[in-house]
């Protein structure tokens, strides 16, 4: 078996599973985001009345947070009394971040386990050898009633990356360069593998950021085997003992796709699908991409090591005239590091905005929304049109490096010069 239909076996109480089957699983932490009021009251109209467990589920404020209009605070407060009404152990207000790494540094994300949550990108929890996926209200609302949620057991097709990244080429542009080939419907309802040397050698930043877009080709999870790091970062916060799962030798793939990441470029996904992958090279060789905004954030790309990334080109020098460059942190914790780091200082210096740990504008909320015709270059995970405002904006996806080194030019520009 593979590990991830071993974490499926074990939480539904079977010896094995197979590709195909239908199986009830034990949820071993379920959030919910704010944009999920639905799930209390699908809640209260399924009977539900007590959480079936305090420590196991949460809510995240993250969508719209802090709160920008009256509608997005009253559904606020009427999670919030939910939350205190069942006494949960963990509540995630609006001081603390994107949920997808709230989790993780809360110490509720561990090796062989089941996380849910109301939110597609619960695939990046593969990044800590567990078994991450996102589902709708009804479905929260029935895990909030027994813990419980029914799972098709997924395909699983391994990616497998070999090699070093040149200078130049980070996380964000190894899954753009995937994303490019496997395309934005190559892996729906499967699940994602990303194996080889590259992936073992990896940080927990970057693991987190290519299982982040697995859900971007459509997978229904993804996953990585732990390596040291991964231990390291668990160890030091995960709330109850973990089992890591381990696949099977000689494990049989749906589908192997192999990626020498040495011969990578800084890539870019240009509008308006994510999928419409290009080395960034050869954007800008054949028109000038002239940039209105550039942002950096979200639970794809605004970790310490993104805004790092940003700070190292940006420091000492200032973002073009009439451009601006929105930063924002994806948790308190990662504000704060960076804060005691120098790079937010060094950032707002370099002409930058900072903003609440959040989703911010990542989904077009608020925060740095667009204008119609305005072009914005972006670490995030999505580029369909009206994602971050505007339907008549357009967003080139690219590495925090990238859009850095744009900012610092007003147009898209390689960054490589700049390292
Ligand atoms: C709107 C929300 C539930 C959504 C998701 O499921 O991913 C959001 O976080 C996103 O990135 O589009
Ligand atoms: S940061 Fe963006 S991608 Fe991540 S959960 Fe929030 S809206 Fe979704």
């Amino acid at each position: 078996m593979h590990a991830i239909e071993k974490i499926l076996a074990r939480n539904s109480g079977r010896e094995s599973v197979r590709t195909g089957e239908i199986v009830t699983a034990k949820v071993d932490f379920a959030e919910i985001n704010d944009l999920y009021l639905q799930t209390v009251y699908s809640f209260y109209e399924m009977g539900g009345e007590k959480v079936w467990d305090r420590e196991r589920c949460a809510f995240v404020f993250d969508h719209y947070a802090p709160c920008p209009d009256v509608k997005s605070a009253s559904n606020h407060r009427e999670m919030r009394e939910f939350a205190q009404k069942n006494d949960l152990r963990f509540h995630f207000d609006t001081n603390c971040g994107v949920c997808h790494q709230v989790m993780p540094e809360a110490g509720v994300i561990y090796p062989g386990m089941i996380v849910v949550a109301t939110d597609s990108h619960t695939t990046t929890h593969g990044a800590f050898g567990a078994m991450g996926t996102g589902c709708g209200a009804t479905d929260m609302a029935t895990i909030l009633m027994t813990g419980e949620l029914w799972f098709r057991v997924p395909e699983i097709i391994e990616v497998r990356l070999e090699g070093e990244a040149p200078k130049g080429v980070y996380p964000k542009d190894v899954i753009l360069a995937v994303l490019g080939k496997i395309r934005a419907d190559g892996a729906v309802y499967k699940a994602i593998d990303f194996t080889g040397s590259y992936v073992e050698k990896l940080n927990v930043a970057g693991r987190m950021t290519i299982c982040n877009m697995a859900v971007e080709m459509g997978a229904k999870t993804a996953y990585m085997q732990p390596n040291q790091d991964v231990l390291d970062y668990v160890s030091a916060r995960a709330v109850r003992p973990f089992e890591v799962q381990y696949t099977d030798p000689g494990y049989e793939y749906a589908e192997t796709h192999v990626f020498d990441v040495s011969r990578l470029e800084p890539e870019l996904a240009c509008p308006h699908s994510v999928e419409n992958v290009h080395p960034l090279s050869e954007v800008i060789s054949e028109k000038e991409v002239k940039l209105d905004q550039g942002y950096i954030g979200s639970c794809t790309g605004g970790r310490e090591e993104d805004i790092a990334a940003a700070a190292g080109i940006l420091k000492g020098k200032h973002i073009a005239p009439y451009t601006r460059l929105i930063i924002v942190p994806a948790s308190n914790e990662v504000l704060e590091k960076c804060i005691q780091e120098g790079y937010i200082q060094d950032l707002m210096k370099a002409g930058a905005t900072i903003t609440a740990p959040g989703c911010a504008a990542c989904l077009g909320v608020h925060e740095g929304i667009l204008a119609p015709g305005e072009v914005c270059i972006t670490s995030t995970n999505r580029n369909f049109p009206g994602r971050m405002g505007s339907k008549e904006a357009s967003l080139y996806l690219a590495s925090p490096a990238a859009v850095a080194a744009s900012l610092l030019n007003g147009k898209i520009t390689d960054p490589r010069p700049y390292l």
